[in-house]
């Protein structure tokens, strides 16, 4: 008999980051508090300079504490700048193309909202992992898609690759979604904007997933 590896948490950076230095504290502090599997980098909007700031502030950070760095959006920026990965969504290049520009090592992960079939596509098409969400409402983006935590067991039930919840995910309301077979929770204001700070938001965490 297989036993499914532990859920963990998939960071993502607050989508502005006007104080560069105090962030990467935060962050300092948030990986030293416990496992962390991978920090998305999701500035929204920003130019193309401000993201090259942020990845070479951030993504050494990131690495001292062996956590993988995915960069939103943006397949030719995480080539450029040593990403160790990309998210892609609907309005961005499409997997295979990221693919093509980052090459095989790279992790690329999928937005596909509460759609089954959309994750078949971008497993097919070579992702590493398929996001669904939004599972809660969240201030940190507008969304419409409301799936059901049953997509996470029928997904971990019968693919190989990895599945990320995402969306309003935090501390209190975490439970369920690890509880269906989540494979990563996907989580920016439930860390970043917890009450007790982002360490002890990621101790809870982690706590939950033990
Ligand atoms: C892990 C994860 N899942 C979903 C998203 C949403 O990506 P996208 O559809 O590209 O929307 P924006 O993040 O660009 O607003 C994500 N970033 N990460
Ligand atoms: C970036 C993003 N994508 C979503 C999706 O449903 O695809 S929800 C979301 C916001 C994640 O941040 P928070 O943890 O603060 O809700």
């Amino acid at each position: 008999m297989t036993s499914k590896a532990p859920c963990r948490l998939y960071l993502i950076t607050p989508p502005a980051l006007p104080d560069l230095d105090a962030f990467a504290a935060d962050l300092e502090a948030a990986l030293g508090a416990g496992d962390v599997g991978a920090l998305q980098i999701r500035l929204k909007p920003a130019g193309d300079d401000q993201v090259r700031a942020a990845v070479r502030r951030l993504l050494p950070v990131a690495h001292a504490h062996g956590v993988a760095v995915i960069l939103n959006d943006r397949p030719d920026l995480a080539a450029e700048l040593g990403c160790d990965g990309v998210h892609v969504g609907d309005e961005d290049p499409a997997v295979d193309a990221a693919r093509r520009i980052l090459g095989p090592d790279a992790m690329i992960g999928a937005t596909c909202r509460d759609s089954r079939h959309a994750a078949m596509e971008a497993a097919e098409a070579g992702a590493d992992y398929v996001a669904f969400g939004a599972f809660f409402p969240t201030e940190t983006k507008d969304t419409t898609a409301r799936p059901e935590p049953e997509i996470l067991t029928i997904w971990q039930e019968t693919m190989a690759i990895p599945c990320v919840a995402i969306g309003g995910i935090t501390v209190d309301n975490a439970r369920p979604l690890i509880e269906a077979g989540a494979d990563f929770l996907a989580v920016s204001a439930g860390v970043w904007r917890h009450p007790d700070g982002p360490a002890e938001a990621v101790r809870r965490f982690n706590a939950l997933m033990g």
